[in-house]
């Protein structure tokens, strides 16, 4: 078992093994009413937690949302507030979101905003949720102009990752999960992209030999990096790589393409932008390409979108004014930013993402 520190004012900490809902309980606490939030699809993938909840003497209720992105939504946010009200959850009582990372964004929104704060604890189960969003407090919904466009700082209070719910994951879940390793990579890892492109099939799967390592060093890089920079006043913008244009995509797609899909694509397109202003080599921005397309991530897009595309990056939350601002790199473990590029510089860029 593993236990990867996270800093800052509300510390907590990420453990990773098998069998770490034992450690439910005592992250728990004084509560009397535990709401468990989990997607409705997968009611075996709450029932442990549960178990492990009301054998600790809590008053247990399931919530089950709708699966994945259609979760991050104001009418399932507004009918978990009813349901906390109906229990009368006050605020020394905890929700606990199970699920990908869909599914605890949604709940530690739900967490941060019930009675303006109660205390989350986050038991994600898909290789994305580990690895990224259920670290780090950010919390959301969707709404139709943008993706993550309302939401929340709000850390939990702890994050248990069971390795053993991997396995029930669908190939391209599991696969989408990847991009966020690989950004790990690129932006503050290189031994990341090496271990995944010694056996990019193996990386694939979550019983490949590299598994433990890749989940640990990716938390290890979230972790270190929400420890010094909670709010995104600096730093923490370059976990954000890929995501400008990758947000746009998935707020085209109207939500029903997989995040970390979208998200290398957006490394992708955000390589290229570095290559066209002279900050990035040739031979990164390939590699860019072949890590992904090793392990079936997708590195380009559809030609005819760019206008909706340039519209939805215009909400991007790193944009300062009018002023596009993307997370970029100037090389391998070296990210830095490019501000307000030229528009022709953002077409060029695009082309270079369809085909
Ligand atoms: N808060 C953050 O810092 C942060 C970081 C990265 C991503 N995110 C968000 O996370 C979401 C993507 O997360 P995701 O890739 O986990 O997607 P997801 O939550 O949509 O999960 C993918 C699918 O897998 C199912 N699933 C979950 N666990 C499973 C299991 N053990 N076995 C079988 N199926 C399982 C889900 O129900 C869903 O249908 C996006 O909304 C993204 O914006 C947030
Ligand atoms: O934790 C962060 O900070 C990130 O940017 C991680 C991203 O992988 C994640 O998708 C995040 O939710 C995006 O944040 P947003 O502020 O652009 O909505
Ligand atoms: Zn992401």
């Amino acid at each position: 078992m593993t236990r990867v520190h996270v800093g800052g004012d509300a510390p907590y900490d990420v453990v990773i093994g098998t069998g770490v809902l034992g450690q439910l309980p005592a992250l728990v606490g004084e509560a009397r009413t535990v709401a468990v939030v989990h997607p409705e699809g997968l009611p075996e993938i709450a029932r442990p937690v549960c178990g492990a909840l009301a054998e600790a003497g809590y008053d247990v209720h399931a919530f089950p949302v709708p699966d994945g992105e259609a979760g991050k939504d104001v009418a399932v946010l507004a009918g978990l507030w009813s349901g906390f009200a109906r229990l009368g959850m006050t605020r020394t009582d905890v929700v606990v979101g199970v699920g990908g990372g869909a599914t605890t964004d949604l709940a530690g929104f739900a967490a941060a905003t019930w009675l303006r704060g109660v205390k989350a604890v986050l038991v994600p189960t898909t290789l994305l949720a580990m690895v990224d969003a259920a670290i780090g407090g950010k919390t959301a919904i969707d709404i139709p102009e943008g993706k993550n466009l309302v939401g929340a700082f709000h850390p939990p209070a702890g994050v248990l990752c069971d390795l053993t719910t991997l396995v029930t994951m669908p190939r391209e879940d599991y696969v989408s999960g990847l991009a966020e390793v690989i950004k790990a990579g690129f932006i503050a890892d290189r031994r990341i992209l090496e271990l995944i492109e010694e056996d990019p099939e193996a990386a694939g799967r979550p019983d490949g030999p590299h598994t433990l390592e890749l989940i640990e060093r990716a938390v290890a890089v979230k972790a270190r990096v929400v420890s010094e920079d909670l709010k995104e006043s600096g730093l923490r913008e370059i976990l954000n790589y890929g995501h400008t244009l990758g947000h746009a995509i998935e707020k085209v797609e109207e939500y029903r393409f997989r995040h970390g899909d979208a998200v290398a694509i957006g490394m992708v397109y955000a390589a290229e932008l570095a290559r066209l202003v002279g900050r990035l080599g040739d031979a990164d921005v390939e590699r860019h390409r072949a890590i992904l397309t090793a392990v079936g991530l997708p590195t380009s897009y559809l030609p005819d979108v760019w206008p909706a595309l340039r519209d939805a990056m215009r909400v991007d939350k790193k944009a300062r004014g009018a002023r596009l601002r993307f997370v970029v790199l100037d090389g391998v473990a070296a990210p830095g930013r490019l501000e307000d590029p030229d528009e022709d510089l953002l077409v060029r860029a695009y082309e270079r993402v369809t085909h």
